[in-house]
C-alpha cells in the first residue's frame, strides 16, 4: 500500500470567533490556544472554552504552556476542551507526564542543542515541535536553520518559527514534517489572523506535495 502522507497544519494563537472560523474553514487539524499571560495572544480559560465552541470534531484543541504550575494546567483542563497539551519553556520530562492527556514538547533551536538526546528525555510526548529560540519562548515570526534537524527523530515532527505562505512550501519539501505550525505568518497584527493568509498558508502546504 501506498503511504499518502498529508502535512498536518497547527494554526496557533487565535483570540477571536471569526480567527477561529477562518482556521477550520481553510482545513486546519488543529487549533492552539496560547495559556502563557506574557502572550500579546494569550487567552484566559474561559475565551478559550467560548473559541472552543467553534472547533468541529476532528480539529485538535491545543492548550499551550511555558513552565506551569501543575495547578495552573489542572485548572485548564477543568475548563476548556484540550485534546492536546503543548509544553513550549524549559519543562521537564516529568514536568510535561500526569494530565492524561497527550502532549507535544517544544525545542527552541539554540546551536549545540543534541535534538536527538532532548527528544529522548520526553518520553511519552506524540511530538516534537521546533521553533526558533525567540525572546519571550515564541510566537517571534523568525526561523530557524532547517539544515540543523537530524534526518531521524524518535518522534513526529512538528515544524515550526516564521513560517508563511512564501516559505511553507519549501520548508515541507526539505523537512518533510508531519506537522507545521504558525502563529506570526497569518496575522495582520500580534494575535490577529488574516483569513486570506491563513488560506494561502494551507494553499502553499497543499502545493508543496504537488
Ligand atoms: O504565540 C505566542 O505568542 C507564544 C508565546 C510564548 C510561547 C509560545 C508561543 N507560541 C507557540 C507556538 O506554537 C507558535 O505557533 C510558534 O512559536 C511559532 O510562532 P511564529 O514564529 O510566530 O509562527
Amino acid at each position: 500500500m501506498t503511504f499518502v502522507h498529508r502535512t498536518r497544519i497547527k494554526i496557533c494563537g487565535l483570540t477571536r470567533e471569526e480567527d477561529v472560523r477562518a482556521a477550520v474553514d481553510a482545513g486546519a487539524d488543529a487549533i492552539g490556544f496560547v495559556f502563557y499571560p506574557p502572550s500579546p495572544r494569550f487567552v484566559s480559560f474561559a475565551r478559550a472554552a467560548e473559541l472552543a465552541r467553534l472547533i468541529p470534531p476532528f480539529v485538535s484543541t491545543v492548550g499551550l504552556f511555558v513552565n506551569p504550575e501543575r495547578s495552573y494546567v489542572e485548572a485548564a483542563l477543568a475548563a476548556v476542551p484540550l485534546q492536546v497539551l503543548q509544553f513550549h519553556g524549559d519543562e521537564s520530562g516529568t514536568d510535561c507526564l500526569g494530565y492524561g492527556l497527550p502532549f507535544i514538547k517544544a525545542a527552541r533551536m539554540r546551536p549545540g542543542l543534541d535534538l536527538l538526546k532532548y527528544a529522548a528525555s520526553f518520553p511519552g510526548a506524540q511530538g516534537l515541535l521546533l521553533d526558533a529560540f525567540v525572546e519571550g519562548y515564541g510566537g517571534g515570526g523568525e526561523t530557524f536553520d532547517w539544515s540543523l534537524i537530524p534526518s531521524r527523530l524518535p518522534l513526529p515532527l512538528i515544524l515550526s518559527g516564521g513560517l508563511h505562505a512564501g516559505n511553507v512550501a519549501e520548508a515541507v519539501r526539505c523537512v518533510q514534517p508531519w506537522a507545521v505550525d504558525v502563529s506570526s505568518g497569518v496575522e495582520s497584527a500580534k494575535g490577529i489572523k488574516d483569513a486570506a493568509r491563513i488560506t494561502e498558508f494551507v494553499a502553499g502546504v497543499r502545493h508543496a506535495h504537488g
